[in-house]
């Protein structure tokens, strides 16, 4: 099952999609500017996350229209390498969606851990915060680091998810900036001299790792395009 295109009167005048009201918080609508009348492409992301789901709003502002319902559901995020996970979890959330949808999942990386805490960073930062994910690193040199994103795409029940990664060096640091949206005050990215948090959304979603994941299933989706 490939994703709906749709003819589209502009996003400006066009009625907003449907809210998921009986669901769980995280149910939104993304729209995006183009000449019309305009092929939209509307598609499921799967997320309980907010920051993300703004971010993404934010990377694809100036690309094709896309309108992306974003809804939360419980899905299972196993054990296992970073591709092993989104490919679980995107499988699952097609199959309880019964069609096309896109998830994502997000990794941070310690190169003094081999790569870990990985995909468990949101349980790391949970129970530890900044400065605990600071003191993991007391005992190692090296406080180097990569965020790494993750999309995957599945066509629907059945079939193999598609993944997309971006990843983007950098090092861990004690805490600096505004601390808005999980791990970014702490995540330095290189050659910047900033942490995600001390930059202006505009500059860090031109470098992040999901600016760079994104950028790859945005190319991807408009190849489904003409098929
Ligand atoms: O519903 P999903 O999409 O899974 O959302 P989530 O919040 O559970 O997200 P993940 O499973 O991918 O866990 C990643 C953790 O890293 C955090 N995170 C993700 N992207 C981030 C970014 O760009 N900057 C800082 N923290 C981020 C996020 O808040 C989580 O604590
Ligand atoms: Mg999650």
């Amino acid at each position: 099952m490939r994703p709906t295109w749709t003819s589209h009167p502009h996003p400006e005048h066009a009625p907003r999609a449907r809210s998921n009201k009986g669901r769980r918080a995280g149910n939104y609508v993304l729209h995006l500017r183009q000449q019309s009348p305009i092929m939209v492409q509307k598609l499921v992301f799967v997320t309980g996350n907010a920051n993300k789901l703004k971010e993404v709003r934010q990377i694809l502002a100036d690309g094709q229209p896309i309108e992306l319902n974003a809804i939360d559901l419980d899905l299972p995020e196993i054990q296992g390498t970073t591709q092993e996970v989104a490919i679980e979890k995107c499988k699952r959330a097609a199959e309880v969606i019964g069609g096309p949808c896109i998830t994502e999942d997000t990794a941070l990386c310690f190169e003094a851990l081999n790569g870990l805490p990985g995909p468990y960073i949101k349980f790391f930062l949970r129970e530890l915060g900044h400065d605990g994910l600071n003191r993991m690193l007391a005992g190692f040199p090296s406080k180097a680091a990569w965020a790494l994103c993750t999309f995957a795409y599945c066509a629907g029940p059945g079939s193999a998810p598609v993944l997309f990664e971006g990843r983007t060096d950098g090092r861990i640091v004690p805490a600096r900036g505004q601390g808005k949206f999980g791990w970014d005050p702490v995540f330095e990215a290189e050659d910047t001299g900033k942490t995600y948090a001390e930059m202006e959304p505009e500059q860090k979603n031109k470098l992040s790792h999901r600016y760079r994941a994104v950028d790859k299933l945005r190319t991807y989706l408009l190849s489904l395009e003409g098929q």
